[in-house]
């Protein structure tokens, strides 16, 4: 599906994918739980699902002649730091504007994690004093305006990659990559479970999975907490890169899985339910989460086991996008253990 379309490649390769044979268990042994590990596929400031995403934009960075890299998220975005890790690997300039996605408690909250890291790249980080929005921001688009006031050549890469016309792309590779492992495995799975918040993750996820119609397989955990604005974002993605890669039918709304339920109390904070999951995770299988997107996408992933949404003897594959730089920015949630 991809044949046609430049990679430049900022991965090791195919993500590794694991049985989760003891979370499996603790909870019933009646599906069978495996994880494919995005978390862990890069040596780029820890890796993460942006990566895949930016290996089909990379080269229309490189053929647009672009001096600055310039993309937007919240304070402990996992997306900014790794477009600064991008930057540093090909030697250019990088603005990002970090915005107050979260009312934070916690004191070291915009000094360690991700925004360490990207200040360490060498990115210039400005900080606005915005809400969350998964749209585009004017913040954003003053910096790319700033950076040509500069005499830069600015790239303009919104939020999560997602938005962007070769965004969806990467995750239609993620799906390839599942059927050749599939195929060496000797499997299907019979679900992906992944987390949704700008969308282009899932949406590439559904044109991949359309070619073997499973589509309908994929299944959002919303971490946004504005679903209807991700859904329709992640429809949108999804048509355009359906379009783009010349899929034989068109994608449809029901084709767009979006479970609402685990986004509470709000963006980028954890519930009880949250927190809850980040542990049994890690207690059965050293599987670290995060408290903003993959925790959130493993409290689902473990309701849903729980009351029964997958069919006994089901296989289940659960994208993990990476994240977990972020965990240092909530440490008061886990002083107790
Ligand atoms: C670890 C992790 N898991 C899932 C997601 C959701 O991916 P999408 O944005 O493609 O839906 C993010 C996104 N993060 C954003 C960020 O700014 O880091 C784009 C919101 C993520 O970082």
């Amino acid at each position: 599906m991809l044949d046609s379309f430049d990679r430049y490649p900022l991965t090791f390769g195919p993500s590794p994918i694991e049985p989760l044979n003891r979370l499996s268990a603790e909870l019933g042994g009646n599906v069978e739980l495996y994880a494919k590990r995005e978390d862990c596929n890069s040596g780029l400031a820890f890796g993460g699902n942006k990566l895949r995403k930016l290996e089909y934009i990379v080269p229309d960075i490189l053929a647009s002649g672009a001096d600055t890299l310039v993309s937007i998220g919240g304070i402990q975005s996992n997306h900014t730091r790794q477009v600064a890790a991008v930057a540093a690997k090909l030697g250019l300039k990088c603005r990002l504007v970090q915005e107050d996605w979260v009312p934070y408690p916690d004191a070291v909250y915009d000094r360690v994690g991700n925004i360490l890291m990207s200040r360490l790249m060498g990115a210039d980080v400005e900080l606005w004093n915005r809400g969350f929005d998964i749209g585009i921001r004017e913040s954003w688009e003053a910096a790319i305006e700033d950076v040509k006031a500069n005499g830069g050549t600015p790239y303009a890469i919104p939020a999560g990659a997602s938005v962007h016309r070769l965004g969806g792309l990467g995750y239609v590779g993620f799906a390839e990559e599942v059927r050749a492992q599939e195929r060496k495995l000797g499997i299907q799975f019979d679900y992906i479970v992944v987390c949704t918040v700008t969308g282009s993750t899932h949406a590439g996820m559904v044109v991949g999975f359309a070619a073997d119609g499973r589509q309908r397989q994929v299944i959002g955990i919303d971490a946004s907490a504005t679903p209807d604005q991700a859904r329709n974002q992640v429809l949108d993605i999804a048509r355009n890169t359906g379009d783009l890669v010349g899929l034989s039918h068109a994608i449809e709304a029901e084709d767009v899985v979006l479970m609402e339920d685990y986004a509470y109390p709000r963006y980028g904070i954890p519930s009880q339910e949250t927190n809850d999951a980040i542990r049994l995770c890690a207690r059965t299988e050293g599987m670290m989460t995060d408290p903003v997107y993959e925790g959130k996408s493993m409290q689902g992933l473990i309701d849903l086991v729980r009351q029964g949404h997958f069919p006994t003897g089901s296989r289940v594959l659960y994208a993990h996008l990476g994240g977990v730089p972020a965990i240092n920015a909530y440490s008061f949630q886990y002083r107790d253990g």
